[in-house]
């Protein structure tokens, strides 16, 4: 049984200090209510899907036993059930307060020369959405994720450091984040790196939120154009079916778990430094704080995959992924973050990510299709969801 909590640890770093001490093979999670860095690695926790949540807690209370102050488990887990997870209670765990603006950017770009192959080609993607528009007209699916992939090659490799830096840079209240996902038989260290607009749950002192999104504009330069996007995806009756998905899901699992559930009935609109999204902030109290089966990662498996990033009915979404996107996801529309002794946490949906190894990043950016998607809409879609990554490498323009 983990203790109660009494005196929580306040933070000492400054966020500037621990995204500047980030090396690659740490553990670097940011979002608008804190930063942690960790280091080195104390136990690995062994489990496979449904049954983490409490490998987690077992590993986490042996490692308190052991000494460890304040132990923390840290990771990232695959979109699919048997996919690659790693997760792992660090040696050394620092903390800080929400990263700003104002930290330090290295510059734009530091390879001459790219390479640039989508996976599939455009037409590739425009016809996978037609198939899948095809299952929704014969009634097996009522909405669905599809992603495609961008492989990059530079001539030289790619400084995981500075990529980390200037994506927290863009956007101090992403949940931003770096973890060596590597893997024997990688040519190099990989990890997985990003900045996602999606806060799959947070736990703290047993207060829940969730803050599912879907429904999405990419965002312009121009005021006047972004507030007309605004308006548009507030009053599309086929981007509000393929938030309400998302919400009503979301609301169903968290109230297995949770006590005074707030679901708020009408999204908003949210914006990141490239697109505009439909958004619910869902919150409550976990009913049982103690049990490690409600862990901010307990809710997070529990709640994986939304229809944010898999579809409705899940199970049937999941086969028709399989069948119609030609690259596996990997990490990407999985979940990561970190959970606590106490069961408190922080998860984000593995979104505006990339896998990076060497030279390479393989980049995925997808689009929720409903009855009433448009192809050529969902591929401009995705081009816009790349923009996270493609300008953090100074690339962007790079894809249309
Ligand atoms: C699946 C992605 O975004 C999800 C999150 C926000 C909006 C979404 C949408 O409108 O389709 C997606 O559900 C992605 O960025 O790859």
């Amino acid at each position: 049984m983990s203790p109660p909590v009494l005196v929580r640890p306040r933070p000492v770093h400054r966020a500037a200090d621990l995204l500047a001490a980030y090396l690659p093979g740490s553990f670097y999670y940011s979002s608008a209510r804190g930063s942690l860095l960790a280091d080195g690695v104390h136990a690995t926790v062994r489990a496979h899907h449904g049954t983490r949540a409490h490998a987690a807690a077992e590993v986490l209370d042996a490692a308190a036993a052991a000494g460890l102050v304040e132990p923390v488990v840290t990771g990232a887990i695959g979109f699919r059930p048997d996919s690659e997870t790693s997760l792992v209670v660090p040696a050394v765990v620092r903390r800080a307060g929400a990263p700003t603006a104002d930290a330090d950017a290295p510059p734009a770009s530091w390879s001459t020369s790219w390479s640039i192959t989508p996976k599939p080609e455009s037409a590739g993607y425009a016809d996978a959405v037609r198939r899948a528009l095809a299952l929704i007209d014969d009634g097996e699916l009522r909405k669905i994720v599809l992603a495609r992939c961008l492989e990059l090659t530079a001539d030289g490799p790619v400084p995981v450091p500075s990529l980390l830096a200037r994506l927290v840079r863009a956007d101090p209240a992403a949940q931003a984040f770096a973890v060596d996902v590597s893997a024997p038989g990688d040519p190099a260290p990989r990890t997985l790196v990003g900045a996602s607009p999606e806060l799959l749950v947070s736990r703290h002192g047993g207060e829940v939120v969730a803050n599912p999104l879907a429904g999405s504009l990419p965002r312009v330069a121009d005021e006047a154009e972004n507030r007309r996007r605004i308006a548009a995806l507030l009053s599309s009756e086929k981007d509000r079916a393929e938030h309400a998905h998302v919400r009503t899901q979301v609301a169903e699992v968290l109230g297995r778990f949770c006590v005074d559930l707030a679901v708020p009935t009408e999204p908003v609109v949210i914006g990141t430094p490239t697109m505009w999204h439909l958004s619910t902030r869902i919150t409550g109290r976990v009913a049982n704080p103690a049990d490690p089966g409600s862990s901010a990662l307990a809710l997070a498996e529990a709640l994986h995959p939304t229809p944010a990033v898999c579809g409705v009915p899940t199970a049937r979404a999941r086969t028709a992924i399989a069948d119609l996107e030609s690259e596996d996801r990997g990490y990407y529309a999985g979940l990561v973050g970190w959970t606590d002794l106490y069961g408190d946490g922080e998860w984000s949906v593995t979104i505006r990510s990339a896998e990076v190894c060497g030279r390479t990043v393989r980049l995925f950016a997808g689009a929720g299709i409903v009855a009433g998607s448009d192809p050529s809409a969902e591929l401009a879609e995705t081009s816009a969801k790349f923009r996270t990554l493609l300008r953090a490498l100074g690339l962007e323009g790079a894809v249309a």
